[in-house]
């Protein structure tokens, strides 16, 4: 990552990374990833079925977590239990599951450090942080993802993210829902409302990930777009996080709590 040195780990041995969801579009890509990087070293590589409390005691450190919304959290109070920091990308955390891996944490007791980040794209971690910070500035705001067809959730965890903190920032600087006179519609036109703020999710053959957050005025309009063509683009904010995650003893929430964006 530019804006912070992607340091490689300078102890001795190599940091051992556990893949979870290794099967899959981004666990494959991760496990590429860590074996084309010389300061770490792949560990298991973990997939449905697979005993996550086994990895105790077999040299791992940071285990990475790319599955599924049903298995994430378990999976990383299993890690917590066998003393493995963890970096999870998976989708799915609300505030209640997060609240449940802080206290796990903090009664665990060994400082053991737990990222969950929506998006590892530098572009979509400064899309949101630019969002929030126009949020105060305009009437209307509504968010638009587009992914692949083959993702199973909806909204994705970057626009539910995104929304949720357009919203509080428009609720710290006072202002309400945007204007609409929309009275009746076919359910779904106007898309899912988080935290009231519309959110609306395509899906088509081509795309990986993109979004767009829409901020309007009178006469005036902004747009902050990110587009991750390759799921390379994830890499390195992911190999960050593997590197950081053991210097932050907690819960961190987006990895831009791990850049020194200002
Ligand atoms: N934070 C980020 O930057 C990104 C997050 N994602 C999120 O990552 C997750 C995975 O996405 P993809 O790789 O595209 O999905 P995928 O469907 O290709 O891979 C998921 C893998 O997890 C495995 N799996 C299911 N349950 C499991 C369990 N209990 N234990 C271990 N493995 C299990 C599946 O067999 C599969 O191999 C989704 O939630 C997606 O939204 C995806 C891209 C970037
Ligand atoms: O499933 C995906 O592909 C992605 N999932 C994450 C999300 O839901 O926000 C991150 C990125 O958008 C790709």
């Amino acid at each position: 990552m530019p804006n912070r040195p992607n340091r490689p780990n300078t102890g001795a041995a190599p940091l051992m990374i556990a893949v979870l969801g290794a099967a899959g579009r981004m666990g494959s890509t991760v496990c590429d990833a860590v074996q084309g990087a010389p300061d770490l070293a792949l560990g298991p590589r973990l997939d449905v079925g697979d005993d996550v409390a086994a990895l105790a005691g077999r040299g791992v450190s940071v285990a990475v977590d790319f599955t599924v919304p049903s298995a994430t959290e378990a999976n990383v109070h299993a890690l917590i239990d066998a003393g493995i920091h963890a970096v999870v990308g998976t989708t799915g955390w609300t505030e209640d599951s997060l609240a449940r891996v802080r206290t796990h944490l903090a009664e665990d007791g060994r400082g053991l450090g737990v990222l969950v980040a929506p998006n590892f794209a530098l572009s979509a971690v400064l899309a949101m942080r630019f969002a929030a910070q126009a949020a105060r500035y305009f009437e209307s705001a509504e968010v638009i993802e587009l992914h692949h067809p083959n993702k199973v959730d909806a909204p994705s965890g970057t626009a539910m993210h995104t929304a949720r903190a357009i919203a509080a920032v428009r609720t710290q600087a006072g202002l309400g829902t945007g204007p609409d006179a929309t009275e009746s519609t076919l359910d779904g036109a106007r898309g899912a409302v988080v935290d009231g703020v519309h959110v609306h999710a395509v899906r088509l053959r081509g795309l990986v990930a993109h979004e767009e957050i829409l901020f309007g005025n009178p006469g005036e309009q902004l747009t902050i777009r990110t587009d991750s063509f390759e799921r390379s683009s994830f890499m390195p904010g992911v190999l960050l996080a593997t590197r950081t995650v053991a210097e932050r003893p907690g819960l961190t929430v987006g990895l831009d709590g791990y850049l020194d964006l200002g």
